[in-house]
């Protein structure tokens, strides 16, 4: 069996990444909330092309939750997970526990605006400020050359990004683009949610997406191509929380198709399951 370092806390990890340092190599990181799929893999994949040594942290950050959401059933696979990050070079593991996280008195939390506003922050009002607190920890416990992220969590992507930038953070984050299944689900660990029909018609999600994109491609105009793949959506059963047409860079609305490069993004509810997916227009 592979194996792979697994650090729990803090000061083993500084200590870790300090004799890497002091060899000259270079460090990246791949945060993850554990319940690895090949989209996981994909990211620390491509962490190899930029760092000789790579950190995959494993941490189901209990911030980011709303009291009524998953937290208590999120898939935890760790064992399964110390294999795939082993087998795809991962260096360490880094799995701290929820008190070595948020020690008791812990108080400081990261205020966001710009592409944290409105869409996933308009269903999970507290989300990305828990997102965006535990990764500038994560990214001062490792000090990262680079950090990778999944587009398939597009508005993430978009909100660590300004973070860094905002705060002056020594790091470069690095979206990944999206893995899919054969039939154009995006991997999510929490597709296992999914029953059998349900699975079945999860890709409705991206192919709404796909003709969209392709609509306004060839012209029509942005405001009804979206309505047009609002519908088909809730047509296959999805409860819609949104399908919005955004810049790509900022998030912000958009008014037409000449307004710079677009981004779809969709969240919608399958049963329990609440799946997000995202595509470029151009
Ligand atoms: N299909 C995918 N392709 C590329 N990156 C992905 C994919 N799925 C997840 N990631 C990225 O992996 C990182 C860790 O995500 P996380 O552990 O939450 O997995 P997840 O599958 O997105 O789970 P969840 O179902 O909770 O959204 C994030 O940067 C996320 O964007
Ligand atoms: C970035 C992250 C690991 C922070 O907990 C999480 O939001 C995720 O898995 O995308
Ligand atoms: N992949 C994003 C983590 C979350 O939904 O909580």
């Amino acid at each position: 069996m592979t194996d792979i370092e697994t650090i729990h806390t803090v000061a083993d990890l500084r200590a870790r990444v300090r004799g890497w340092r002091a060899a000259g190599e270079h460090v990246a990181l791949v945060p993850t909330m554990g319940a690895l799929h090949a989209g996981h893999v994909a990211l620390m994949e491509a962490a190899r092309r930029h760092a000789e040594r790579i950190v995959v942290s494993i941490f189901v950050n209990p911030t980011q939750f709303a009291p009524t959401e998953d937290l208590a059933r999120y898939p935890r696979t760790l064992d399964a997970d110390r294999q795939k990050a082993a087998a795809a070079g991962v260096a360490v593991a880094f799995v701290p526990d929820v008190t070595e996280m948020y020690p008791d008195g812990f108080a400081t939390t990261i205020s966001l605006a710009g592409p944290a506003l409105g869409l996933e922050t308009d269903f999970r009002p507290t989300h990305f400020a828990g997102v965006a607190t535990v990764v500038a920890k994560l990214f001062s416990q490792v000090a990262p050359d680079v950090a990778l992220f999944g587009e398939k969590d597009y508005q993430q992507l978009a909100v660590v990004t300004r973070m860094a930038r905002d705060l002056d953070l020594p790091v470069e984050v690095i979206g990944v683009a999206t893995v899919r299944e054969p039939d154009g689900l995006a991997l999510s660990s929490r597709n296992v949610y999914l029953a059998a029909e349900e699975r079945r018609t999860a890709p409705m999600l991206f192919r709404a997406l796909t003709d969209a994109a392709q609509a306004i491609r060839s012209g029509t105009p942005v405001a009804e191509a979206v309505e047009i793949a609002r519908e088909k959506v809730r047509a296959a059963g999805f409860v819609l929380d949104y399908l919005d047409a955004r810049h790509a860079a900022t998030l912000a609305p958009v008014s037409g198709r000449h307004d710079g490069p677009i981004r779809l993004l969709v969240a919608a509810r399958l049963g329990a399951t609440r799946l997000i997916d995202n595509i470029p227009v151009g």
